[in-house]
């Protein structure tokens, strides 16, 4: 078929209308849910990250089934309540927000459709992830539009765009907030990216080191203003050990001018729920991915001696944070950090609401803009009936029911095929990290290709490479470090997954076959967390799932000569993984030697669809739903 998308489009023939049926989103919540009231201080947070268009929330799986809609009546009546307890609650973002859903990605533009319905939250402050910086058209819709629109709110501390009118690189958004909470409070914001160079030329990453150079960061930071705390924000791993990190750089510089002013963290980019402890009055907060998690962090310690606060010092009714930092902690601030799940029964108890009374019309108004935008870009429409549950790691990688052997190697193998080259033996590599999420068994939809697939990383190739040094490049490959996941807080029930069986099983005997009870209910597999105060801050608790370490990269092997080697083979890969796949090739191998495989329009997105309707047609006229 080739990048022709007339071949397997579900609309375009009889037989492929007969294909097409539509899948709803998730129904409410089971009875199960959050452990204990939320705990309100002076100053409260809700935090999102790495959300990555997931504005639908998780169809098939009920413990994430809040839409953003959901989430709309959830930020509004919290920040109603913080108003009526007389303390201060901020909302934050930290980015990458595209590339991940259909809602985000099936759009010619990333992002057209969804950032619409993202800016239906009062953010406090945002800040930009990398996937908003990989093409420069989202770059400039980003800076453009949306940096526009935030203004001062969206703060973008070492990140900067190309203005064609200018010619100048300027900052997307602010490079730092200094701003007065309703309750008094001074607060300076940074937000600050990674240390970023996948960008296009759209745009400029400071590394951190050289952004807290720069003249307005020591103005900021020697200000005669008063800051009663810093809120030092990032699309940025919040674990100090992770590689990534760059707030510590921020951090470390913050504290050569204010040793003990509270520097309140929030980060996100490795997809984890966490929670760090910097020192007795900073901590940091990291609240997963892809609209799973909702952060919450609040903190008490502020008097008249020490802020600008005049707010309630202890909101009454409620339970308040009770610990410090750290065990004796020099400090008068106290914590509390939880880690929510996305779902509709979290949020109707922490509003203290019931399911009929919770929503809002501004909420219902954004779930319907949702599914009008699902049914505008046909997200729903089905391409086939995956037989079985295949993960990322919830099984090892070489396990049939790895996402890896068993679908993406078996999809490229049958559909990235050059016609004018089919008989020549290939190899097709891929990094491993283009594959964003497990496929569930039931329907294959629209939406599906760009949750499991949402990169347009085209297909290059290098034709006729002796096969004895084409081999040799997926070990050179995965020789480097292995991008390891984090095994305590790795997400994602998979019931069906480690035990294909269950899959058709309904929600409560899933439950019962896998549960431990506690407090008359059933705990279900899921997040199950530890972070620097330990393992208590879920708030709805979870056995924790299996997780295996990916390799780097996969490959498939594709029209080899049956008993032998090849003597040459084309070698195709991402456009990603270029350079590495030069570089491993070694000095003979330029990019001259490079083009597009099929076209220069087939991409990652492109293969999944037709193998969809190659392989999953079983069934595919009446294929169950399994909401996990
Ligand atoms: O074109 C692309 C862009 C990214 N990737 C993969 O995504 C991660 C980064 O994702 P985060 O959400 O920022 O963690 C990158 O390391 C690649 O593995 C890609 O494959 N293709
Ligand atoms: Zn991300
Ligand atoms: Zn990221």
């Amino acid at each position: 078929c080739g990048s022709d998308s007339s071949c397997y489009g579900p609309t375009n023939t009889v037989e492929h209308v007969r294909h097409v049926k539509r899948i709803q989103p998730g129904v409410p919540n089971a009875a199960y849910g959050p452990k204990a009231p939320l705990e309100w201080g002076q100053l409260n947070f809700l935090h999102t990250t790495d959300t990555h268009g997931w504005l639908e929330g998780h169809l098939k799986e009920q413990n994430y089934g809040a839409d953003w809609g959901d989430f709309v009546t959830f930020s509004r009546r919290m920040k109603q309540t913080a108003g009526n307890m007389g303390v201060d609650l901020l909302l934050i973002d930290t980015g990458d927000l595209h590339d991940g859903n259909g809602v985000s990605d099936a759009t010619t533009i990333d992002g057209t459709d969804s950032m619409p319905i993202f800016d239906e939250i009062a953010y406090d402050l945002l800040t930009i992830g990398n996937h908003e910086l990989y093409v420069s058209e989202v770059a400039y819709q980003m800076f453009n539009n949306w940096a526009r629109k935030w203004g001062d709110r969206y703060v973008t501390s070492n990140v900067k765009a190309f203005n064609q009118t200018s010619g100048q690189y300027e900052y997307i958004g602010a490079t730092h907030r200094y701003f007065t909470t309703e309750k008094g409070l001074r607060v300076m914001a940074f937000g600050v990216l990674f240390d970023f160079t996948g960008n296009s030329n759209a745009s400029q990453v400071l590394k951190a080191a050289d952004m807290v150079k720069e003249e307005w960061f020591t103005d900021a930071v020697n200000t005669c203003d008063p800051i009663d705390v810093f809120v030092l924000f990032g699309h940025n791993p919040v674990r100090q050990t992770d590689s990534s990190n760059t707030l510590k750089t921020v951090f470390n510089e913050i504290r050569k001018v204010h040793p003990t002013t509270p520097i309140q963290i929030l980060g996100g980019h490795s997809h984890i729920r966490d929670f760090a402890v910097y020192d007795d009055n900073s901590v940091a907060l990291e609240s997963g991915r892809y609209c799973e998690t909702l952060g919450w962090m609040s903190m008490t310690g502020f008097s008249s001696s020490n802020s600008g606060y005049n707010g309630v010092k202890n909101p009454h009714g409620v339970a308040n944070p009770t610990r410090p930092a750290k065990a004796g902690a020099k400090s008068p601030f106290v914590y509390s950090r939880r880690y929510l799940d996305w779902n509709r029964q979290t949020f109707i108890y922490h509003t203290k609401q019931t399911e009929q009374a919770f929503d809002y019309g501004s909420g219902l108004r954004v779930t319907g803009d949702i599914t009008k935008v699902r049914e505008d870009l046909k997200l729903g429409d089905v391409y086939g009936c995956a037989p079985q549950t295949y993960c990322i790691s919830c099984v090892p990688f070489d396990n049939s029911s790895n996402i890896f052997p068993g679908v993406v190697v078996p999809a490229v193998t049958a559909v990235v095929v050059n016609k004018t080259r089919e008989d020549k033996s290939r190899l097709i590599i891929g990094n491993t990290g283009a594959i964003r999420f497990d496929l569930h068994q039931g329907p294959f939809t629209y939406d599906d290709n760009f949750i499991v697939s949402p990169f347009r990383d085209v297909f290059l190739y290098i034709p006729d490479v002796p096969y004895d040094l084409a081999k040799t490049v997926l070990p050179k490959l995965n020789k480097g470090p292995i991008a390891k996941r984090d095994l305590a807080t790795m997400p994602i029930p998979r019931d069906s997954c480690t035990d294909p069986s269950l899959g058709y099983l309904t929600r409560r005997e899933m439950r019962q076959s896998h549960g431990v009870v506690r407090r008359q209910e059933v705990v279900t597999s899921g997040y199950a967390t530890t972070d620097d105060w330990g393992t208590d801050g879920d708030d709805t608790e979870h056995t924790g799932i299996p997780n295996y370490s990916l390799p780097g990269y996969f490959q498939a092997q594709a029209n080899f000569p049956e008993g032998n080697d090849p003597e040459v083979v084309d070698l195709v890969f991402f456009d990603f993984i270029e350079s590495l796949i030069l570089s491993d090739l070694g000095a003979n191998y330029t990019a001259d030697m490079v083009s597009c495989y099929i076209d220069c329009s087939f991409t990652s997105q492109d293969y999944m669809l037709p193998y969809a309707k190659l392989a999953w047609q079983e069934n595919v006229d009446n294929c169950p739903v399994v909401i996990q």
